[in-house]
């Protein structure tokens, strides 16, 4: 199952410099990891803002749910979910 993920990062301004570069240095670490296991297929920075529009591939509502919630960034981020369904008019494999 595929889902569009957009994720906006909303640090406090006066969250430690420290605490901001360790939780930065996990997120790719994790981000890493999903990407290298194909569940992370996409991750785009949006042009400008401190966002991103991700694709997950995941194998239900729950996992998706599970490795957001999961994230270390989790409670700075807002995100917004699109559920993906296979276009008509798409070629194959695109
Ligand atoms: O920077 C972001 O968009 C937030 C988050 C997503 C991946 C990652 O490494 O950080």
């Amino acid at each position: 199952m595929l889902f569009h993920v957009r994720m906006r990062v909303h640090l406090p301004h006066d969250l430690d410099p420290a605490v901001a570069e360790d939780l930065k240095s996990r997120e790719k670490a994790r981000a890493h990891e999903l990407q290298r296991a194909g569940t992370w297929r996409h991750l785009w920075r949006v042009a400008g803002c401190y966002a991103n529009i991700s694709i997950f591939d995941v194998d239900s509502h729950e996992q998706l749910h599970d490795i957001l919630s999961g994230l270390p960034l989790f409670p700075y981020l807002d995100i917004d979910v699109t559920p993906l369904a296979r276009h008509p008019s798409a070629l194959p494999d695109t």
